[in-house]
């Protein structure tokens, strides 16, 4: 029997993204304000400072990619019961991409939902993470693993948060920006070549120009059915280095910088891409002081690895590769093995 009920998706919600000085927050909800242990002592105050609320919590997690787990997300609700936080009560990700991902996970989860805002702190999370819903943890088997899509209610990126990153992870960041420019805009890329991105100026516009790209693409496919799935390029290779090295060795933004170098050496050999611009890509991530280069000790295990990146489908691995210059891109499924196991081996050496 087919019961001619119709269950309607409700509509994606739409959401401010704000790049400006932290504007004075207003809420009649109880807050909670999901941080770490670094980012406390440098911009805590200032965001109390600016916010008013019936009650505001603060949950302190530890620092680091090791502790995105869903371990620490259940802590975060634990703290959410017992303060007695209602479906009303919102969360604010005060952080980078660690937070932001496993503050919108747990919100996706306390009592089925409630809403969260995005307080990115990174350059990473501000050019990428805190925009478009992605939300979740890592666990032994890979990054991301377990997780949910699911929007925030706002986005406030204030740059002046950045002045307190060290180098190393404002690098990690340009690592997002030169992904979104090499699959989407050659003139974005050609300024990224030409900028001191530290400029203060410059890092605006360089915000702008990645969150404009990368809402563009969520409006149009919010839940990786399709196009979203090219803001992963480099991310194939680069999740396996990170699970390889214990989310330790390497930041996320390094292991996406080594990721494309290893994307384009397939496109290079598939003819998607010519040896001099996969050399530019390289050059512009090494004047950031990226890595590009990991030894891959064993192809065939790095290869299998891929069959848990969840872009596979029916043991067909997606690739996501330039698509014939900088500026473009391909998603092609149809890759041999043997073709790429033979760009892996020129890592075995790295
Ligand atoms: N959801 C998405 O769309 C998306 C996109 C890209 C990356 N990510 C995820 O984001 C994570 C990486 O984010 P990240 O690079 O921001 O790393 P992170 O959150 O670990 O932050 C990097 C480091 O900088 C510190 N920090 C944060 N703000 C600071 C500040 N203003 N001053 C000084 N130190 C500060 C943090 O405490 C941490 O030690 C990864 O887990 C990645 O998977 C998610
Ligand atoms: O927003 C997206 O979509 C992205 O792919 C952005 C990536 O930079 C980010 O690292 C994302 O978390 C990776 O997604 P995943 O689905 O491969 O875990
Ligand atoms: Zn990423």
């Amino acid at each position: 029997m087919i019961v001619p009920i119709e269950i309607r998706q409700p509509e994606f919600k739409r959401y401010d993204i704000t790049i400006d000085t932290l504007p004075k927050l207003h809420y009649d909800r109880k807050v909670a304000i999901v941080t770490n242990t670094t980012v406390a002592p440098l911009h805590l105050a200032r965001v109390m400072e600016r916010l008013e609320a019936p009650q505001i919590e603060v949950i302190e997690l530890p620092d680091g990619e090791e502790f995105k787990t869903m371990e620490t997300v259940l802590s975060i609700l634990d703290r959410l019961f017992e303060a007695r936080y209602d479906r009303s009560s919102l969360l604010i990700a005060l952080g980078g991409g660690v937070i932001g991902d496993m503050t919108g996970f747990a919100s996706s989860l306390y009592q089925r939902g409630i809403g969260f805002v995005q307080m990115p702190t990174t350059l990473l999370s501000q050019v990428d993470a805190s925009v478009g819903g992605k939300t979740g943890v890592n666990n032994r088997w890979g990054k991301n693993l377990v997780g949910a899509f699911y929007q925030p209610e706002a986005v406030y990126i204030d740059p002046a948060f950045l002045e307190t990153l060290p180098e190393r992870e404002y690098a990690a960041g340009i690592a997002e920006v030169v992904k979104m420019a090499v699959m989407f805009d050659r003139d974005f890329f050609d300024f990224l070549e030409k900028s001191d991105l530290k400029a203060p100026e410059t890092a605006v516009e360089m915000i702008a120009r990645s969150v404009s790209l990368k809402a563009d693409v969520v409006n149009r496919d919010e839940k990786e059915a399709g196009v979203r799935a090219v803001l992963n390029y480099g991310h194939t290779f680069g999740h396996v280095i990170e699970n390889e090295t214990g989310y330790a060795r390497y930041l996320h933004g390094e292991a996406v910088a080594i990721g494309m170098v290893m994307a384009n050496e397939l496109a290079v050999d598939l003819g998607q891409l010519s040896r001099e611009e996969a050399e530019r890509i390289r050059v512009l991530l090494e004047k950031w002081g990226l890595p590009t280069r990991y030894r891959v000790e064993n192809p065939e295990a790095f290869y299998e690895h891929f069959f848990l990146d969840k872009k596979s489908r029916n043991n067909r691995i997606k690739f996501i590769l330039p698509g014939g210059s900088i500026g473009s891109y391909v998603m092609r499924d149809d890759i041999p093995k043997a073709q790429v196991l033979k760009a892996l081996e020129r890592f075995r050496e790295s």
